[in-house]
């Protein structure tokens, strides 16, 4: 039986493409491509690919809802993204922190996040150069990238895969994301077969 997975994304959709080309290999569907950015190429990429679409951004939801809260709009993607019925959830370069709204609501479906970080090293928004101006800095001399459980905590879910990446002398910006960005096409499909095949043994057993 083939497994649903729901992928949340706000920009290029590259570890979306990573999974979407892995679909047989990983026995499962992209049920539902779902973005809070209307540009986001991502979109583009699930269309192209013949994946249900959805948008919702968090201003234009606020405008058009008045008293309407944060937490509303988190509730209206976990409905959203619920009506696909997923298996598992996948944010892959989604660029929201959730609350409860969403985390209460997609009726214990696991939810896992990409980072380009290490576990407590930069959590949050422009990871990739933080670490880089902390190298720079002469502080580190590598960071990494993971796929964590998603809990409340941003980014201080259970690690599924963690992959180190050194800098390199002589390293620019550029040359060490493209490094870290091919890593993280390989361990986002790592971290949902890890998942989903937990989920599976879960079936079987039940
Ligand atoms: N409750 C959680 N929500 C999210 C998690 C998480 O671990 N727990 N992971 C993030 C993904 N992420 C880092 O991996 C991340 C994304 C966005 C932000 C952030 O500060 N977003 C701002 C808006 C920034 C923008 O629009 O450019 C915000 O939400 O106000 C932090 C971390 C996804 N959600
Ligand atoms: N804090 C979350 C975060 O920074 N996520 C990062 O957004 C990028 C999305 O790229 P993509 O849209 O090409 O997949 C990825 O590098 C991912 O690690």
């Amino acid at each position: 039986m083939s497994r649903r997975i729901a992928v949340l994304i706000s920009g290029s959709g590259t570890n979306l493409q990573a999974l979407i080309d892995a679909q047989n290999t990983l026995d499962a569907s992209i049920v539902q491509v779902f973005s809070n950015r209307k540009a986001a190429y991502g979109l583009t990429r699930a269309q192209n690919a013949n994946i249900p679409t959805g948008y919702l951004a968090l201003q234009p939801y606020l405008k058009a809802n008045p008293g309407k809260t944060r937490d509303d709009y988190d509730e209206e993607v976990a409905r959203r993204v619920s009506e696909s019925k997923p298996d598992l959830i996948v944010l892959a370069g989604w660029m929201h922190v959730f609350g409860d709204g969403f985390l209460n609501n997609v009726h214990a479906v696991p939810v896992i996040n990409l980072h380009p970080a290490l576990p407590g090293a930069f959590d949050g928004t422009n990871a990739i150069e933080r670490a880089y101006e902390a190298f720079q800095r002469g502080e580190i001399d590598r960071s990494g990238v993971m796929v964590h459980r998603v809990v409340k905590a941003v980014d201080r879910g259970e690690p599924l895969i963690i992959r180190e990446i050194p800098f390199l002398e002589g390293d620019s910006l550029g040359d060490f994301e493209t490094r870290l960005h091919s890593i993280e096409w390989e361990i986002i499909v790592q971290a949902t077969k890890l998942v989903l095949d937990e989920e599976k043994k879960i079936l079987v057993l039940s």
